[in-house]
């Protein structure tokens, strides 16, 4: 049979609506609609053309990433582009940039951090991108640990400036995306030094270029950090350098919505959490777990495509071979990272609904759940972008060989994808955040404050630290009470059984040192409840469309007793289930996988991806997979002659056995 039968054959297999499921996975018909044209419009434009991004020096890669921002930008304007729009369309692009930094963190560091007065100076610029920014953070020597960057930014009163200086070689800027070649201005953030005292980490916008010539400014030196991992992927960006040699910028580039510097050189501190220095940070974690979803889904729709077209063992007699998917041990691999990729796509949905509710509560002077948003954002981006980067590798594997050809699309979408697991908060010292939390949380149990949000189950610590599960068949695995009994059960029990622990260090900073390990797989367990909960929530919402619900229902089961499966130690070990129930967990996954097995294809196709956004020859729409390889093999540029240069230097001589004339 060839791809394109197997596909079109699969496709007549779906036991539910499409159409309908893509409004769901969208999030609403208008969102649908929004994705659905803007992905279009970017794959019919020939300069967002991807196809050679592999065989590109790093020089030419950067450039055409210049030229293809500067046609989006054009194209934005001359359609009128919304907000919400141009952020699809340069999402669908896929191209990392300049461009990304610029939208997702200088302006929201501005608008964040800025008193009214620098807003309404700066931001018309950067809305225009009459100025191009970057978030200037990380430093050679730290990037975890904020508190311990070293720039200083110390107030001179005689001229009513901060003078920027690296001290050290580890005090240079490193990192920041969109630095190296291209931003003409950065929020820095360095230590505030006035009257001789430090007031620690604070923001300031400051100019790097000049606007004429992009030369960098006197006292200013800066450039590239160098080639990083894979063939094209991430080295479109230019991740920079940045060393400050007292360089002066006036007192009002100081952000000071939070605290301040007066014309005296006083220090006025802010009266809310300081932490809301970090907003920038949250938001841009809120987003990544929406990414999350969407990288996830694209790496399981190149493989659950080519694992319908490809074919292995099985013939009798010259017959048709079997479709590798369905080999049980495919779909033990392959339906739990396809039912993930809705899981991150839901939780996404409710972590936005959260940063925006928290977002206007902190604009009406209610911080109460600001620790709880922090929490969430940076243990939720911690565990789905390693769950993501560890699926991206698993579909390459899924898809034998050839999957580790560029042209399958995930050696790059891995590249790019894998940095998620350090930016923006390495994922350990992230779900250590998530700990501290718990930690907080569990302490004050005794006190009588229930706690509310994504730990009100502590609040039924008592039921839960020993109830026994009640699975007593497979089915009960499909209870939605029951399989969250057991994940709220786990979850607490870890958190417990880390907060008796930390009782027996008598200083409780050591103790957290000694426990880190067993601090971080108690937050993972927390996250993995948030996004369980949050997936059953989805299901008792209205959902329309013909075994839409059905088919949701079914990768909600999956993902959660696949946990159950891979973290089956912490399940026994904390007695929440017994081996019996394990089991009855792992025969009701595959009865599941079974149910999904017709759906697969349509619960791709969902995903309303392009074959450009895709980038996949193994995952194109049409199943077209062998003649398209070749295709692509007779495009390399090894291949332009027949017989390769350096032959007659090097291959020759040892088949005539002269190597003498080698020239090595
Ligand atoms: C095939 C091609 C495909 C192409 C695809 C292209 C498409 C591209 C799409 C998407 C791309 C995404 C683009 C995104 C680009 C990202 C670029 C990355 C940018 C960066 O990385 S910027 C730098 C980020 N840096 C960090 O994240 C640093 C991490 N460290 C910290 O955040 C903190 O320092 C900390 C969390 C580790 C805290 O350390 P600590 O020393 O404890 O902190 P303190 O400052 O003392 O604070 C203690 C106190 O505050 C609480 N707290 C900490 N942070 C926050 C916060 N943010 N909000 C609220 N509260 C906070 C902390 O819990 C403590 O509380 P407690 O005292 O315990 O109650
Ligand atoms: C592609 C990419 C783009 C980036 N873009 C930007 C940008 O635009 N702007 C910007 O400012 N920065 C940027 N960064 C920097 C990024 O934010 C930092 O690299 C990140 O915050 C991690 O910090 P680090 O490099 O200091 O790691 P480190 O903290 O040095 O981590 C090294 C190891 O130590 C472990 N570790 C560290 N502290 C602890 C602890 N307390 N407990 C247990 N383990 C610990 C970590 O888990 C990790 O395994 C970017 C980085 C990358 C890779």
């Amino acid at each position: 049979m060839e791809g394109d039968d197997n596909l079109a054959h699969e496709r007549n297999k779906a036991e539910f609506d499409v159409n309908e499921m893509k409004i769901v996975w969208a999030g609403s018909r208008q969102a649908f609609e929004v994705s659905n044209r803007m992905s279009r419009l970017v794959a019919s434009d020939p300069v967002f053309d991807k196809s050679n991004r592999a065989v590109m020096t790093r020089k030419e890669l950067f450039k055409n990433t210049l030229r293809k921002s500067a046609h989006a930008w054009k194209l934005i304007n001359e359609l009128c582009l919304s907000d919400e729009e141009s952020t699809i369309f340069k999402y669908f692009m896929d191209q990392p940039g300049f461009l990304d930094l610029h939208w997702r963190m200088f302006v929201p560091a501005i608008k964040g951090q800025g008193t009214e007065e620098q807003k309404q100076k700066w931001l018309p610029l950067a809305n225009k991108m009459q100025i191009i920014g970057c978030y200037a953070q990380t430093e050679l020597g730290h990037g975890s640990n904020v508190q311990g960057l070293e720039t200083t930014a110390t107030f001179n009163p005689q001229t009513d400036q901060f003078i920027l200086h690296s001290p050290t070689q580890t005090s240079s800027k490193w990192w920041p995306g969109g630095l190296g070649k291209v931003s003409t201005h950065a929020v820095v953030y360095a230590r505030l030094i006035t009257n001789g005292k430090d007031h620690g980490v604070h923001g300031f916008i400051v100019q790097l270029r000049n606007l004429d010539d992009h030369s960098p400014l006197p006292g200013i030196t800066i450039g590239d950090i160098g080639v990083k991992f894979g063939n094209g992927a991430y080295n479109s960006m230019d991740n920079g350098f940045l060393m400050f040699d007292k360089f002066c910028i006036p007192r009002d580039q100081m952000l000071m919505r939070l605290s301040k510097v007066t014309r005296e050189g006083k220090y006025v501190p802010s009266d809310v959490p300081r932490q809301l220095m970090y907003g920038t940070m949250v938001s841009v974690r809120q987003t990544i777990v929406s990414n999350a979803s969407v990288a996830m889904a694209r790496a399981v729709c190149i493989a659950t495509r080519y694992s319908a077209v490809r074919r292995q063992f099985g013939s009798q007699n010259g017959g048709v071979e079997t479709q590798v998917i369905d080999y049980k041990t495919q779909q033990n691999r392959l339906f739990p990272l396809l039912a993930s990729a809705y899981a991150f796509r839901f939780v996404g949905e409710w972590l936005k609904w959260l940063y925006t509710d928290v977002t206007q509560r902190l604009e009406a002077s209610d911080f109460a759940t600001l620790p709880e948003a922090h929490a969430c954002t940076a243990g939720l981006k911690s565990m789905t972008t390693s769950a993501t980067s560890d699926g991206i590798e698993e579909c390459r594997k899924l898809c034998g060989g050839h999957g580790y050809l560029w042209c399958s699309g995930l050696p790059e979408l891995f590249a790019v994808y894998v940095p998620a697991c350090t930016y923006e908060g390495d994922n350990v010292v992230l779900q250590l955040q998530v700990a501290r939390f718990l930690m907080k949380t569990v302490a004050q149990l005794s006190s009588g404050n229930a706690p509310a949000g994504t730990t009100a189950y502590m609040g039924r610590a008592k039921h839960l630290l020993q109830c026994r599960s009640s699975i007593q068949k497979a089915e009960d695995w499909l209870n939605p009470a029951m399989v969250l009994e057991a994940f709220e059960a786990r979850a607490l029990r870890m958190a417990v059984s880390c907060a008796n622990n930390l009782k027996k260090f008598e200083n409780q900073e050591q103790g957290f040192s000694e426990l880190l390990a067993d601090l971080v797989e108690a937050g993972i367990a927390h996250c993995q409840l948030i996004v369980v909960s949050k997936f059953i929530a989805k299901l008792e919402r209205d959902i329309k469309g013909k075994g839409v619900k059905n088919q949701l229902k079914n990768l909600c089961y999956i993902y959660a007793l696949h946990l159950i499966h891979k973290h089956l130690g912490d399940f026994l070990s904390t007695n929440t289930i017994t081996p019996e129930q394990a089991s009855l967990a792992n025969n009701q996954l595959r009865s599941l996988y079974s149910q999904l097995r017709p759906n697969a294809v349509a619960l791709v196709d969902a995903f309303d991806y392009t074959d450009h956004y895709l980038g996949s020859v193994l995952g194109r729409y049409d199943g077209n997979v062998y003649p398209k390889l070749f295709e692509e093999a007779l495009k390399d540029p090894l291949n332009d002659s027949v017989v390769p240069d350096g032959y007659h230097e090097y291959i020759r001589p040892f088949i005539k056995q002269d190597l003498r004339s080698a020239r090595l």
